[in-house]
């Protein structure tokens, strides 16, 4: 068994990375991350679809000896120019000078602008085709599923999409590339964090996507990074469907920032209500502590959000108003919301909330917000626990 052919005339030829720390110099990479790149080889024509990082071309290369021999590929199809993938287009076309690189009109601009190519280009428009013998590409425009030029690859006779980022998460591959020969929980939890991070802005543009690629036979999905869907394909296209309408699961993110424990109390007696209410999906991050980014998979992923602060300097304790300025960026909608703080002589810090909650249109009814001067007591604490009451029947409810 080739553990790296996907079907008959496909194969993985992607490549690894667990040095990296940061992807895109911000998101942390635990598990590495896969650059994915893939061979589709016809009876006529041998095409690569999407390249790897730069510093990743020496090992495509001999994936490619490995896969191809010394036979060139004829066209690089390039469904998304992010650097990570279109990183090594300079290389690949030194090594094969007569390869055609395929893509749209904003993806060859970008060609262009980057790598400063223009010659023994393939400009492709929306349902065109190229046929490899006994096997195609269709092209699929889907823009902004990431950056304006991204496009999917269609090989209907192996009912295979080629996605881009799309459908993709964080985490190396392990050994085995599709689903069906691995244990692929441990990269659900790292697909909520690509998404809300890298894509989540874009939820309308996913969501058209969706829609286009809806009516497509599917049998392989193979996205750029992570591993190759074959047999929960409904379970990722259902995650995707579900978080680029914005939809919450039920459950309550509780963030806060708290310097010296008050603030954090109130959050403690928030999270025991919600408890005793039935909420099983409680996530709490320490806004000091937590990686953004895990942070915003969290609140893309549930429904309720319950923010917490101490009033500082006059204004918002600075890690949390990073998250609320983070979140404000994509858009995010529909969160069921509770704010709560703490100050000592001149409450901000709920108010500042409140406001940037407003800015980002976060929310899909009221906000319920609790604010004690300095260490809650007995009334802040039942006030708080009036706030998860209000939080938990909304979500029961809806
Ligand atoms: C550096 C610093 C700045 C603060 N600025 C304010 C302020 O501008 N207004 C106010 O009412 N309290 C201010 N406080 C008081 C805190 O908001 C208050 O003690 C709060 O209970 C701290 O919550 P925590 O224990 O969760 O950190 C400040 C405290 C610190 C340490």
């Amino acid at each position: 068994m080739n553990i790296k052919e996907i079907c008959d005339g496909i194969y993985y030829v992607g490549v690894n990375d667990r040095t990296t720390h940061r992807f895109e110099a911000l998101w942390p990479l635990p598990d590495g991350v896969s650059y994915n790149s893939y061979i589709v080889k016809g009876s006529a024509k041998t095409a690569l679809i999407d390249g790897v990082e730069l510093s990743a071309c020496d090992r495509l290369r001999e994936n490619l000896i490995a896969t191809i021999g010394d036979v060139a590929p004829d066209y690089l199809v390039i469904n998304h120019m992010e650097p990570d993938h279109s990183g090594s287009v300079r290389v690949l076309r030194s090594m094969f000078p007569d390869m055609t690189i395929v893509g749209n009109a904003k993806t060859l601009e970008m060609v262009r602008g980057f790598y400063g190519i223009a010659d023994n280009v393939m400009r492709i428009a929306d349902g065109d085709c190229i046929d490899l013998g006994g096997l195609s590409l269709k092209f699929v425009i889907t823009p902004m599923v990431h950056w304006p030029e991204t496009m999917m690859t269609y090989v209907a006779e192996r009912k295979a999409l080629f996605t881009g980022d799309a459908f993709g998460c964080f985490g190396a591959l392990c050994g085995a590339v599709t689903d069906s020969d691995m244990n692929t929980e441990p990269y659900f939890p790292e697909m909520y964090r690509y998404y809300s991070n890298i894509v989540g802005k874009y939820g309308m543009f996913v969501g058209k996507a969706l829609q286009k690629v809806a009516n497509l036979e599917m049998d392989f999905i193979c996205p750029t990074h992570g591993p190759v869907w074959h047999e929960q394909i409904d379970r990722v296209v259902s995650i995707y469907d579900r978080l680029s309408r914005y939809e919450g699961e039920d459950g309550v993110t509780i963030v806060y920032g708290s310097m010296y424990g008050n603030t954090e109390d109130m959050a403690e007696a928030i999270a025991s209500r919600l408890a005793e209410r039935g909420i099983r999906n409680i996530r709490m991050h320490n806004a000091s502590v937590s990686h953004l980014s895990y942070i915003l998979s969290d609140i893309f992923r549930y429904k309720g959000l319950i923010v917490g602060a101490p009033t500082y300097s006059n204004t918002l304790f600075p890690p949390v108003e990073a998250v609320m300025n983070a979140v404000k960026t994509r858009e995010l909608k529909n969160r069921v919301i509770g704010t709560f703080g703490s100050f000592t002589w001149a409450p901000q810090a709920v108010k500042r909330i409140n406001q940037l909650m407003d800015e980002s249109k976060l929310y899909c009814d009221e906000v319920v917000s609790v604010e004690a001067k300095q260490a809650p007591g007995a009334d802040a604490i039942a006030e708080c626990r009036r706030l998860a009451d209000s939080v938990a029947d909304r979500i029961l409810r809806s």
